[in-house]
């Protein structure tokens, strides 16, 4: 979507203030009061469409439709993992979940790129979608739904609700000349291009340009966004960026063009055959049409019973205006309800730059799971980047993190447990955790840290929920530490009792470990659970509530100690790898190396 619309600003209409007299608009009439919090109903502006809201609701999330002008990187890939380890987490509540992600196949860069590659425009997104949904199964990515735009169901919906927002009276047509970028796909201001009418971005001269498109009346939405962000300040997250859209609203709307004269490649104006439509009304209308069964008839009615609204929108920055102003003024037109929540994140960035497509500074998502394996990289970049911010990729840190935390905190303390409880205790556990931890401070504080990874997991502050989870490995460890238990077993009958209460203890906290932490890492949260006993159908079937003290019964048999994620050390990597990956020679791994580093 990004590449798309980088600078799209600039194609707000700044000269064709009026609309053309003959449109007969509807009046800006206020819009129902919108309440988010505790309420029965969440209803918008006229021709609203109601949405009661229960506890069987599904918790319906998105991430952006990617744009296939390039093969995914990390960027793309930071995204799904967040929607990802949230959607697990909703899950683990025993919330009905959709998860949608996609791709976003329009435009004229794709069917340049594809000229370019000798390739039909569909065959080129056929090609880089599939290298979407490969990085997703081997970054244990679990959506729900892979919208492309164009599926035919997505074209039919599109048309509809451009329909709607016209019969609204909020879409007309208008001239429009300028400079034009072709690969930013946009009208530059004069103003902001380099010597030779330069593109900043793309540093190819911009071409003479004069269209007639049509325009969405974004401006007529003016005051009702100012009032929806007002009374509801958790719908655009985190705080400072709601600020930052408060601050656009103010500065005044400008109508945007929503059709491109030029461009074969995409969905056509409905009564317009000559125009297609552009990726406001196309790209975005893909969290609705992702709704629509493929086997049913294709509506916006039928989509919308699906699941919408959507419960959440996870978005880079960089289209967070895109989300939180024309979106919803864009629905408002349509009569659609609103997304309950936009969270707009912070860049992944190399060297201070945002890592992306355009500049080629991208680090290759594949490379780091074949080296590392999917959980390091899910780990790193969400428990190092303060969710909302922006972060930079070390290779050095990295490696530090994943092997601190990882295997020395988590996997090193459950492997070390186990094999004294294997020497000691025959690997089975002698009475319930519950009663071997009655007035325990290790059971107190466990219970403490969950509930606050717990409550930063609902706050979308999916770093602090790792560290409060990782502090319950790093109490464990010091409990073993100071309890020593393999001295006690050295001392006969009493000690034996205390000692193998210990081992339970430490092992019931890592049983809760696995669980918290099994959104962002749920390969290694699988390999504990085994390590503990319990078979993968157990694993699969857990819920939150199983982070209650207590789920470790007398009688129950650990299995033999292996380790659950080894340190990565370049001299002998891969380590946490499939055992494709393992064939690839110690050579090409070090090549690899070398190639994310210059990244
Ligand atoms: N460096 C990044 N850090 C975090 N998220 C990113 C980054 N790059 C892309 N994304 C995610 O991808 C979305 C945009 O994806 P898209 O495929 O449209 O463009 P892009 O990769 O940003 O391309 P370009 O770099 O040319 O702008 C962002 O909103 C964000 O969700």
């Amino acid at each position: 979507m990004a590449c798309r619309v980088q600078y799209s600003i600039h194609n707000s209409l700044r000269l064709f203030s009026s609309y053309p007299s003959s449109l007969n608009f509807l009046s800006t009439a206020r819009p129902h009061k919108i309440r988010f919090r505790n309420s029965k109903y969440f209803s918008i502006s006229r021709g609203a469409l109601y949405c009661t809201c229960n506890t069987a609701e599904p918790f319906v999330l998105t991430t952006p439709l990617y744009y296939v002008n390039a093969p995914p990187h990390m960027g793309s890939a930071y995204t799904t993992i967040a929607a990802d380890a949230i959607a697990r987490f909703q899950r683990l509540l025993g919330k009905k979940v959709v998860f949608i992600t996609g791709t976003d196949e329009h435009g004229e860069k794709i069917a340049n790129a594809a000229a370019g590659n000798g390739l039909s425009p569909i065959k080129h997104c056929d090609s880089v979608s599939q290298a979407y949904g490969a990085l997703w199964r081997e970054l244990d990515i679990s959506y729900d739904k892979f919208i492309r735009t164009t599926n035919p169901n997505h074209e039919a919906i599109v048309k509809e609700f451009y329909s709607r927002v016209l019969a609204n009276g909020d879409i007309y047509r208008a001239d429009y000349e300028g400079l034009y970028c072709v690969n930013c796909e946009e009208y530059k201001d004069e103003k902001e291009l380099l010597e030779n009418k330069c593109c900043p971005v793309h540093l190819k001269p911009c071409l003479h340009r004069k269209e007639d498109n049509y325009f969405f009346a974004l401006s007529k939405y003016q005051k009702q966004l100012e009032e929806i962000l007002e009374e509801n300040p958790d719908f655009v997250q985190p705080s400072y960026r709601l600020h930052e859209v408060q601050g656009w609203v103010k500065n005044g709307l400008r109508d945007f063009s929503i059709s491109r004269a030029s461009v074969d490649w995409g969905i056509p104006v409905p009564s317009d055959a000559k125009q297609t439509i552009y990726v406001w009304f196309d790209a975005l209308l893909g969290y609705i049409s992702a709704l629509s069964e493929e086997e049913e008839q294709p509506s916006l009615q039928n989509a919308i019973s699906s699941g919408w609204p959507a419960s959440l929108h996870l978005i880079g920055k960089d289209i967070l205006r895109f989300h939180a102003v024309y979106w919803p003024a864009m629905l408002m037109s349509a009569g659609v309800s609103l997304p309950r929540k936009v969270f707009g994140h912070g860049f992944l960035t190399k060297d201070g730059l945002k890592m992306g497509k355009s500049l080629g500074n991208t680090l290759e998502p594949t490379d780091l799971v074949h080296r590392f394996g999917p959980d390091a990289v899910r780990y790193f970049f969400l428990k190092e980047v303060e969710f909302g911010n922006d972060g930079d990729y070390s290779e050095e840190r990295f490696i530090n993190i994943v092997n601190a935390n990882l295997a020395n905190t988590i996997g090193n303390l459950l492997n070390r447990t186990l094999g004294l409880s294997r020497k000691n205790c025959q690997s089975t556990i002698a009475v319930d955790s519950a009663i071997a931890a009655e007035g325990n401070a290790l059971k107190d504080a466990v219970e403490k840290l969950v509930e606050k990874a717990r409550q930063h997991y609902e706050n979308l502050e999916l770093s602090s929920a790792c560290a409060a989870v990782l502090e319950i490995g790093s109490a464990g460890n010091v409990y073993i530490d100071e309890k020593a238990p393999w001295s006690l077993f050295k001392q006969g009958e009493s000690g034996f009792t205390t000692a193998s209460k210990d081992l339970i203890i430490v092992l019931e906290a890592m049983r809760i470990v696995a669980i918290a932490l099994s959104p962002i890492t749920p390969s290694l949260s699988l390999k504990i659970y085994t390590q503990l006993g319990y078979s993968e159908d157990q694993f699969s079937s857990i819920t939150w509530s199983e982070t209650r003290w207590g789920g470790l019964k007398q009688g129950h048999v650990t299995a033999p100690p292996k380790p659950v994620f080894s340190r990565i050390d370049l001299e002998t990597e891969p380590t946490n790898t499939t055992d494709d990956t393992k064939k690839t020679s110690k050579k090409k791994d070090k090549q690899k190396t070398q190639k994310v580093v210059e990244a």
